[in-house]
């Protein structure tokens, strides 16, 4: 029997119940969840505050990693380590918040083998987002001498890989946060400054004073329409998240007039070769470079407080989700 967390339509919402052991159809794989974590994603999942999950009863829970129990597709044997993020998992399709899943073959990459399932979880779809905004920058020829780049919602959990990844590509970072008292901690990261987001979003002129050469925001509406108002010329901004609102309210001037690039982030649905090289590359980092983004291991009872405190904003960095806790 798999113990598994699942969200209803009505209340209560979130329930832990027992589910039979998942039988893999043709191009499946059963997987024995090591850990998941918890994404912004999955707290509008659990809290109901968003549109995602499409079809309920579901389990929620887009990061899994774990070693396959059983497979009916060839690219997967009993024994492979396995890392699964997206692909509309835990929206659309059962996730990663229970013991054993059956999931599409086409949602998993083996999992580096210098990369514990923990690391892996640590790292999940925020660490995997951060690495493929770090590649498109790097599409454009983003390089540190163009001037410093501006992470924001930088305690978040894509915000603190952001800023990892990018201090150690060698970009000096600017780290935009409401929380004064994770300034210390974003610095021991890898921030350079450490930027007021109340400030930020003040007066904002359609051209305001350039600062940054760009930057990989976590948050959209006002602070991502300050951010691109405040690109040098030829900058780069890379959008990947919503966590300040969906929306953007700004003009057409940094784009004609400085000629900034705003580019699209999307993890769900990142071709398989990115997402192995996204994973080849966050492996390569090294063992310990995961434990300062990790906030805190959770098990299943915690996990809706805890995405209702994600939602208001009082987290930080990354919350690992142990099925043994
Ligand atoms: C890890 C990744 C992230 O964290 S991404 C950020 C979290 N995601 C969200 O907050 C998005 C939640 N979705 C919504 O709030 C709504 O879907 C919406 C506001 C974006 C649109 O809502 P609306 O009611 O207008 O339309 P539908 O939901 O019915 O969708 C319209 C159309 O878009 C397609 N679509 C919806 N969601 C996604 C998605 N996540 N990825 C790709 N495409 C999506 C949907 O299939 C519909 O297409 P159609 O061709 O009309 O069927
Ligand atoms: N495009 C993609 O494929 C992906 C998108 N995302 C999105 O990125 C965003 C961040 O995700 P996580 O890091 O997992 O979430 P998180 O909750 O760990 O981080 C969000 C950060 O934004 C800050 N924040 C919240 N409200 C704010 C506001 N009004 N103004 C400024 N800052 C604010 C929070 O303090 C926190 O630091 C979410 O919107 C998520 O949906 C996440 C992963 C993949």
């Amino acid at each position: 029997m798999a113990h598994a967390v699942r969200v209803f339509e009505t209340e209560p919402r979130v329930r832990l119940e027992h589910m039979d052991d998942p039988v893999p159809g043709q191009g499946q794989v059963v997987v024995d969840i090591e850990y998941s974590a918890l994404n912004y994603k999955d707290a509008l999942a659990l809290t109901g505050r968003g549109k995602i999950i499409r079809a309920y009863p579901l389990t929620p829970g887009v990061d899994a990693a774990g070693v396959v129990a059983d497979s009916r597709d060839e690219r997967y044997r009993a024994g492979d380590r396995v890392i699964m993020t997206g692909w509309g998992v835990g929206e659309r399709t059962d996730g990663g918040f229970t013991t054993r899943q059956c999931f599409d073959a086409d949602t998993l990459v083996l999992c580096p083998d210098n990369l514990a399932a923990k690391d892996a979880m640590i790292a999940g779809t925020a660490g995997l987002t951060a690495m493929l905004a770090l590649m498109k920058l790097e599409t454009l020829q983003q390089s540190p001498a163009a001037g410093p780049l501006l992470v924001t919602g930088a305690t978040g959990g894509v915000g603190q890989w952001a800023v990892t990844l990018l201090s150690a590509a060698g970009f000096e970072v600017h780290a935009l946060t409401g929380k004064p008292d994770q300034a210390e901690h974003l610095k021991t990261l890898g921030a350079h400054e450490i930027v007021d987001r109340h400030a930020f979003t003040e007066n904002v002129r359609p051209l305001d004073k350039a600062c940054y050469a760009g930057g990989v925001d976590t948050v959209g509406s006002a602070v991502l329409a300050a951010l691109l108002s405040r690109t040098f010329d030829y900058g780069n901004v890379a959008a990947v998240g919503l966590a300040g609102g969906m929306d953007l309210h700004t003009s057409v001037a940094p784009f004609i007039l400085r000629g900034v690039s705003l580019l699209g982030i999307e993890s769900v649905r990142a071709p398989f070769e990115q997402r192995q090289e996204a994973w080849q590359r966050l492996a390569g980092l090294g063992a310990g470079a995961t434990a300062p983004l990790l906030s805190g291991v959770i098990g299943f009872e915690s996990l809706e407080t805890t995405a209702r405190s994600m939602i208001d904003g009082t987290t930080a960095g990354r919350y690992l989700v142990d099925p043994a806790k």
